[in-house]
């Protein structure tokens, strides 16, 4: 089973990605818990190079490549091997991302940055996606507090980027969960933690039961 957590910064992603990667844990299953961008290290490098605010600016399309490119290591070098092994995947961030920041945010068009990814990724889709959305205020707050928190980090470019920038992002997460309701979970984050991984986990759960395999190719088909 593979299935992505989404959602704008601070919404509770990473958070509730390790709640359900634990439950399932104790429930037997193996689970690889990953993120996006990241989880190679080819991924972590352009992780770094496309976040950190200390490189110089970097234009839309070659930013939308460069999360596209992490996200192809990441699934032809961890995701599909892991399933085929009969792993559990769980990531923090996945194609839905790309289309909000860089199709919205970025205004380089949410068809454009989903037909890269499709590329990319060659057209491996979650079983489920969980949209953790919450109003950008709120999310404003607690990266705030996050960020003062000890060992916290400034933000990152994205997180830079001023309220409407955020905004749009959240309507566009919102406006492709509509379009494929049979493959998302979309949960008022608003709410407290342990509330939102019942609600998780009693999703997964059916999941669990109905035994789904990810739709798209297997590792064989995607090169
Ligand atoms: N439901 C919640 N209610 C209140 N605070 C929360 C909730 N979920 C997470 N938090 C807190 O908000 C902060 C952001 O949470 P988290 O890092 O999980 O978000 P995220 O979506 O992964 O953020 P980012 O995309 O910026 O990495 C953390 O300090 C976390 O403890
Ligand atoms: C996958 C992906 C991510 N982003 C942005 C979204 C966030 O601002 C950062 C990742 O940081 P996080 O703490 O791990 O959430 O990158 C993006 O713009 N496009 C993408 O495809």
């Amino acid at each position: 089973m593979f299935i992505a957590f989404e959602g704008g910064d601070g919404s509770g992603k990473s958070t509730q990605a390790r709640r359900l990667a634990d439950r399932l844990r104790q429930a037997g299953r193996d689970v690889v818990l990953t993120r996006e961008p990241g989880g190679t290290d080819v991924g972590e490098r352009l992780r770094s190079l496309v976040l950190d605010p200390a490189h110089a600016p970097i234009d839309a399309v070659t930013e939308a490549l460069i999360f596209a490119a992490s996200r192809s290591a990441h699934v032809r070098q961890l995701v599909l091997p892991a399933l085929a092994a009969g792993r559990t995947v769980v990531t923090d961030r996945y194609v839905d991302s790309s289309v909000a920041y860089q199709g919205a945010g970025r205004a380089l068009g949410p068809d454009t940055v989903a037909g890269l990814n499709e590329w990319a990724t060659g057209g491996l889709h979650p079983d489920l996606t969980v949209l953790l959305d919450v109003d950008t205020a709120t999310a404003a707050e607690r990266r705030a507090a996050r960020e003062q928190a000890p060992g916290g980090a400034g933000p990152d470019r994205m997180e830079s980027e001023p309220e409407a920038f955020h905004r749009s992002i959240r309507t566009a997460f919102t406006d492709r969960a509509a379009a494929h309701p049979e493959r998302y979970l979309v949960l008022d984050a608003g709410r407290d933690v342990p509330g939102l991984a019942d609600e998780v986990w009693a999703r997964v759960e059916g999941l669990l039961g109905a035994g789904t395999t990810p739709s798209g190719p297997d590792a064989e088909s995607v090169r």
